[in-house]
């Protein structure tokens, strides 16, 4: 590896500017083996793009990416342009950040792997110097030099030919799926929520939002042995699907118009009681309010979504009643706990992946998960 590190490895190329780079038009057909992506830019437009075919460098390996998950980030980054304040769409930006693929090629140094090797491929590759404190101490998704496959500047793993560090892939085993192994990547999200939170057995917990980050922290806590679980979402379809991914957990509805203390009022008649924990999955100003106002003294609001730049809290709630406030901020050393908890049984992530695409169709897949009619969770491409 250079001086300086993965992050110039793989520092973006301009598209634009790189001949080896080619924009497709919309109806144009690319040849069977050529690498193409899925690439979002500042104009809020979505194509494909068809770049070349890496070859791995020391301690680099070559994926054939099989599966590939859109996350909502991928959607936001097209459609808004960029999350928050630091990471913005200035130029042409692959996407894709859950992925699994099949190795084809190791580089140079590479013992661990070999071609037809399965492998979920861990989205965000921090520097690991001895010189980076976080990454020292294995929090690494602090690190100020990480790579974070498909946010600005660097493109995603939404590709048919990824390149990636041999120490950043997760053997699957022949029972995961690729589809699973995609699924890694939101699900190492949760876990990172339920690790630190600090759930235990019994715990009562309520989960804010039924999309797919919800959904895998349902999975999660209840596989942690949370219970009741009571989880919240403003569409109903969303609770249907959460009802029958995990039969026992108690909706409640937030209507259009109710303050967050009268939900709150309706989540604590479902489970019976204030609750010890929130998992609180939409980053929404309200939803978190309605978590406060839910829980028991001593409670914890741990927040996994992200919203406005600047909320309010309810402060003299929080004081007096010892209500912690936590956030999670993507996740470290996850992933082998994900592959192990899907391959064990204990979290089934099958049945969220409600629309499957062709690399080809990428861009069609992008529609259909930004379109809240369509009715997706979870939108993967497979190839
Ligand atoms: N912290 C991290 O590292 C991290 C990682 C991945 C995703 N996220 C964030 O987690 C959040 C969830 O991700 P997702 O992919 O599930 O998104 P999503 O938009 O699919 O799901 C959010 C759900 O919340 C529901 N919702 C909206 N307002 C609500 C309210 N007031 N009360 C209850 N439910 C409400 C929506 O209907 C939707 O079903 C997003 O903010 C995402 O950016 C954070
Ligand atoms: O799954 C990981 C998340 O999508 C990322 O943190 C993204 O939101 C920004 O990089
Ligand atoms: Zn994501
Ligand atoms: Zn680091």
């Amino acid at each position: 590896m250079p001086d300086g590190g993965f992050a110039v490895v793989y520092s973006p190329r301009n598209v634009l500017d790189d001949p080896s780079f080619r924009i497709l038009g919309p109806n144009e057909k690319p040849s069977r083996d050529a690498n193409i992506a899925a690439f979002y830019n500042p104009k809020h437009e979505i194509h494909l793009v068809e770049k070349p075919r890496p070859k791995p460098g020391p301690g680099q390996v070559l994926i054939h990416v099989r599966a590939t998950g859109i996350c909502g980030s991928d959607v936001h980054f097209w459609k808004e342009g960029r999350i928050g304040d630091s990471m913005i769409v200035t130029d042409e930006c692959g996407s894709g950040h859950e992925s699994a693929g099949q190795v084809v090629e190791v580089g140079e140094g590479v013992t661990a792997w070999k071609a037809g090797d399965r492998v979920a491929i861990e989205a965000g590759v921090p520097c690991s110097k001895p010189s980076c404190n976080y990454c020292r101490v294995g929090r690494y998704n602090a690190c100020p030099d990480v790579v974070f496959f498909s946010t600005p500047p660097f493109h995603g793993t939404l590709t048919r030919w990824h390149l990636h560090p041999a120490e950043w892939l997760h053997r699957l085993p022949d029972s995961v799926s690729f589809e699973e192994g995609a699924l890694c990547e939101p699900l190492a999200v949760a876990l990172a929520g339920i690790d630190r939170c600090g759930l235990r057995l019994g715990d009562p917990t309520l989960i804010c939002g039924a999309g797919p980050i919800g959904l895998v922290s349902l999975l999660s806590a209840r596989a942690a042995g949370a219970e009741p679980i009571v989880i919240t979402d403003i569409i109903q379809s969303r609770l249907d699907f959460a009802k029958k991914l995990a039969p026992g957990v108690r909706t409640v509805l937030i209507e259009r118009g109710s303050t967050p203390k009268e939900s709150a009022e309706e989540i604590k008649v479902a489970a019976g009681g204030p609750l010890k924990f929130a998992i609180e999955c939409t980053g929404v100003e309200s939803s978190i309010h309605t978590a406060i106002y839910s829980m028991q003294f001593g409670g914890k609001v741990f927040i996994i979504g992200v919203g406005k730049d600047r909320q309010m809290f309810p402060f003299m709630q929080l004081s007096a009643n010892e209500i912690d406030v936590s956030f999670q901020y993507r996740y470290a050393n996850q992933y082998p706990k994900a592959v192990r908890l899907v391959a064990g049984g204990l979290i089934n992530l099958k049945p969220l992946v409600t629309h499957r695409f062709r690399l080809e169709e990428a861009v069609e897949a992008f529609h259909v998960a930004a379109d809240p009619v369509q009715g997706a969770i979870k939108v993967q491409i497979h190839d």
